[in-house]
């Protein structure tokens, strides 16, 4: 197939770099067009080729919206600590002009944004494994499908700058247009990959979580999570394709997400949303507080019932609430919070849930609202700098970007952040999962360490390893 661009494109391609040579600065064009019905993971697997190690996937838990991004046609990273990692991403993201053309109105979803994460605790030291993972890093696709309501889009964007020569910008657009239709390889989803298992430092973590216990009951803090990790080698290559896909149909009331990130994926299935704003709307999400599904519907019921009248739980998710309506607070106004919590529910676990609404108030960035909110008590703890200072001390292991923000941002400021949880890191044959507890007073060891045991269960079911009971 060879594609030719239409006049009005080429024109608007022309304009753009007239204006990048009068303003002597780069300016973002994005080219979006409505396409075709085509697989979004066939949409990805066709960048195994050309945009190996830069490609990302988003979905969310209704399926409603779904994007894969293929190239990074620009990157924006950085180490910094705390509060600067995100306004850094955010006025790097602001200096470039945009300039979009498109043959719909500007659907949300589409268009030039970022898609992206945070590091969980950019103080702590680095570990090998999380090493070439920045702290903030954010990347502007070159090609991405965006699949929002049953309608599918195609993005291109390039970066024209001021010394781009037209011929080769055409091109650009044109070659990725092409691109975009060849699906070369076949597409097995062969299930099974055996692994064996290296247990992570079990009994230092079931030791942290009794001292963090002795901390609260003195009253140093209030709560705070601890997690740990599970390393697992699978005697075949694991496909990452054959992962999203599991995940994507295994977990349907969760997001899936993938970074891929030179040869590692950070891949995982969250049921827990940080923050969303369209356009005002901002919505917020308390998500602790965690029971098993039961085998019948009546027992799943009895267990729901169970966990909605606990009052271990009810403290570990009230905390979460008290913080997450406060950051909201102070960035919204008419925020409401229903008073009783109720059930979510995923395939292996039932959690305490409670949305917090609110309209953003004037000049309020979507980054500077995950900021405010990262991370709250579901993840760190209460207060925050003290459990942190704890996790960061007592905890066996290194986050790396496990239970940080990750998501998206468009340059209307609407998007969305997750967390980073029920969450793998995929390099070859290697998988490292992580799961963390909430620790309260009356926090037992064993009983949070199942509770691990069930976070971990998605991303190895959809891994493909055997999950059974006692696992
Ligand atoms: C820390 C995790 O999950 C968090 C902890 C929960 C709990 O302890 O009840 C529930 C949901 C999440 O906020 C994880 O899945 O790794
Ligand atoms: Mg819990």
């Amino acid at each position: 197939m060879i594609t030719t661009l239409d006049h009005t494109i080429k024109e608007f391609i022309q304009q753009a770099l007239e204006e990048a040579k009068q303003t002597n600065q780069s300016v973002i064009v994005s080219s979006v067009k409505e396409v075709d019905a085509m697989d979004p993971l066939h949409f990805f697997a066709s960048g195994e080729e050309l945009s190996l190690g830069e490609r990302f996937v988003w979905s969310t838990p209704e399926r409603d919206f779904t994007m894969v991004g293929l190239g990074n046609e620009l990157v924006i990273e950085n180490n910094k600590e705390s509060k600067q990692r995100f306004q850094e991403i955010e006025k790097e993201w602001k200096r470039f002009p945009k300039k979009v053309i498109s043959d719909r109105k500007n659907e949300i979803g589409t268009g030039p944004l970022l898609f992206g994460g945070f590091s969980f605790d950019p103080i702590k030291e680095k570990s090998p494994l999380w090493d070439s993972f920045a702290e903030a890093k954010f990347v502007l696709p070159t090609t991405m499908l965006s699949i929002v309501q049953n309608k599918t889009y195609l993005t291109i964007n390039k970066i024209i700058s001021p010394y781009d020569e037209l011929d080769v910008c055409i091109k650009h657009f044109e070659n990725s247009i092409e691109l975009s239709h060849s699906f070369p390889y076949s597409l097995d989803c062969e299930k099974v990959n055996e692994f064996s298992t290296i247990e992570y430092k079990t009994s230092e973590w079931l030791k942290a979580v009794q001292q963090a216990t002795k901390d609260i009951q003195s009253k140093e803090m209030d709560k705070v999570v601890l997690a740990r990790e599970v390393h697992l080698k699978f005697t075949e290559k694991i496909n990452s394709y054959q992962v999203i896909n599991n995940l994507l149909k295994e977990q349907p009331t969760s997001y899936v997400f993938d970074f891929e990130n030179g040869n590692q994926h950070f891949v995982g299935a969250t049921p827990e949303r940080l923050v969303k704003k369209k356009n005002t709307q901002v919505l917020s999400t308390c998500l602790a507080g965690s029971i098993k599904r039961g085998n019948t519907k009546e027992q799943d019921q009895k267990l729901g019932h169970q966990l909605l009248n606990d009052d271990k739980n009810l403290i570990e998710h009230n905390i979460v609430v008290k913080m997450i309506k406060a950051a909201i607070d102070s960035c919204c106004d008419e925020v409401s919070v229903p008073e009783y919590p109720t059930l979510y529910k995923t395939k292996n676990i039932q959690h305490l849930y409670t949305p917090v609404k609110g309209i953003a108030k004037e000049g309020i960035s979507l980054l500077s609202m995950v900021e405010r909110l990262h991370p709250t008590p579901a993840l760190g703890g209460y207060p925050k700098d003290k459990a942190i200072e704890k996790i960061r001390e007592r905890e066996p292991m290194h986050r790396g970007w496990y239970a940080g923000p990750i998501g998206w941002l468009d340059h209307d400021n609407n998007g969305e952040f997750v967390v980073a949880i029920r969450s793998g890191l995929l390099e070859g044959q290697n998988a490292a999962l992580f799961a963390g507890c909430g620790i309260v007073e009356e926090s037992d060891p064993k009983s949070e360490y199942l509770e691990t045991k069930i976070k971990l269960k998605p991303m190895l079911s959809a891994l493909g390893g055997i999950v059974n009971e006692d696992w």
